[in-house]
């Protein structure tokens, strides 16, 4: 599905229920299925999280989890610990060119059953779960904090729990700090110190329900609408100034823009008058990389020099997003130079019209191009990839007085 993108309005406002955290979701599935006692409110309706979701109930045989990368790397470490199942566990082509080495070499050391079907360092996976004894691991941290994340939540059900030992900068240190809490919050143990992570062994926990915030990434996309408008008055409910969510960061960084945060007890609105905005941005964004797309479309519409750093992981995501970025912006007449890890968008005063987007299976390519309909008409391909995180989002953008034409 290709979607044409057109709305006159200059003064956005709406009321918005985003779906909830595929992060928090995603964590919170594999923590349940370990310990039952525990129940979800507000799950996330996204692919990632349905998918999850499906791949518990299967529990053997062929598992694909098409894009998810959470799920991939969740599920292989709840699978080695499985005792008694034998899965393979599979993915989309682009799930089979992102690596999961780091991750498979810690709990081969730590005794898991796990052999790669085709490439070494690459799923397909094929598990055979294991009582594990380990009680202590090394990591390299600067890849992805999945993997650690990945870890944490197995941590508990081990006899003598886990040590995590992280090696090397730390990188998306904000996921780990949530996975941290939401193994708390469901009743277990553990203490994230300098470079190690400790979680305590324990069998069960009591019953506790444990509500999903709304998810802060879905979030950035109206952050970004807001930011491009001329007025702009956006609540978004079920949100927390004290949120577990890294993407919350958009509250501060968005000030940049004009773009005001007010928050009430379970709600933000996102408020834009119309003052002065910054002509330049220097972000880093170890901690979330998953804005990255969003703010670099902002600072396009925005006419807002740029340079955004910490996104060496942005390269092994849904596709390479800094390639992906560079690609689409400069299709406005809009210069952009990529490294490893970093992103600089030099302005320029016209902005092409009539481009077409091309979104490479990724959900936020899809979504951080959209809100520039606010400048020039646009067309999105493959929009249907936005149900990765956020199925509603065309329908949420309608709200906003967008029309979306296949
Ligand atoms: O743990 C998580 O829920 C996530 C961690 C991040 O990945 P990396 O740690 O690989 O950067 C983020 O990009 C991803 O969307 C979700
Ligand atoms: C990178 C993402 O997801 P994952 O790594 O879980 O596929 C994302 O949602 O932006």
């Amino acid at each position: 599905m290709n979607l044409s993108l057109h709305t006159e309005e200059k003064n956005l406002k709406a009321a918005l229920q985003i779906t909830g955290s595929k992060s928090e979701s995603n964590r919170l599935l594999i923590l349940q299925a370990l310990y039952p006692e525990i129940s979800i409110e507000n799950l996330s309706n996204s692919d990632d999280s349905e998918v999850l979701k499906k791949a518990l109930e299967k529990g053997n045989g062929i598992i694909d989890i098409h894009h998810a990368g959470t799920a991939m790397r969740f599920l292989t470490a709840y699978f080695a610990v499985n005792e008694g199942c034998e899965v393979e566990l599979t993915g989309s082509k682009r799930m089979k060119e992102r690596p999961v080495r780091l991750l498979v070499d810690a709990l081969q050391r730590m005794g898991a059953d796990i052999t790669y079907k085709n490439e070494t360092g690459y799923p397909p996976l094929v598990i055979k779960g294991k009582k594990l004894h380990a009680s202590s691991v090394k990591l390299e941290a600067n890849v992805s904090s999945q993997y650690i994340s990945a870890l944490m939540l197995i941590g508990a059900t081990l006899p003598k729990g886990l040590e995590i030992i992280l090696e090397g900068p730390v990188t998306s240190t904000s996921y780990i700090l949530m996975t941290l809490e939401i193994i708390k919050q469901a009743g277990l143990n553990g203490k994230f110190v300098k470079d190690r992570i400790f979680i305590e062994p324990q069998e069960s926990v009591k019953p506790v329900t444990i509500p999903v915030e709304s998810d802060w990434s879905s979030a950035s996309y109206f952050y970004s609408l807001a930011a491009i408008s001329e007025t702009a008055e956006i609540t978004l409910n079920n949100y927390r100034k004290e949120s577990r969510q890294g993407d919350s960061s958009l509250a501060e960084i968005y000030k940049h823009f004009g773009v005001e945060t007010i928050y009430t007890e379970n709600s933000i609105t996102l408020k834009k008058t119309g003052k002065a905005r910054a002509r330049s941005l220097r972000e880093d964004l170890r901690n979330s990389p998953d804005i990255a797309q969003t703010i670099a479309v902002t600072c396009l519409a925005t006419k807002t020099e740029c340079m955004l750093t910490g996104l060496h992981t942005l390269k092994i995501k849904e596709t390479d997003r800094l390639q992906a970025l560079k690609n689409e912006i400069e299709k406005f007449g809009t210069e952009v130079r990529i490294t490893g890890d970093s992103l600089q968008l030099i302005p320029n005063p016209e902005l092409k019209q009539g481009v077409e987007i091309e979104t490479y299976n990724d959900h936020r390519m899809a979504m951080a191009f959209a809100p520039l309909a606010l400048k020039t008409d646009l067309r999105i391909l493959d929009a249907e990839v936005v149900s990765k995180s956020y199925p509603d989002f065309w329908e949420d953008l309608k709200e906003l007085g967008y029309t979306c034409k296949e």
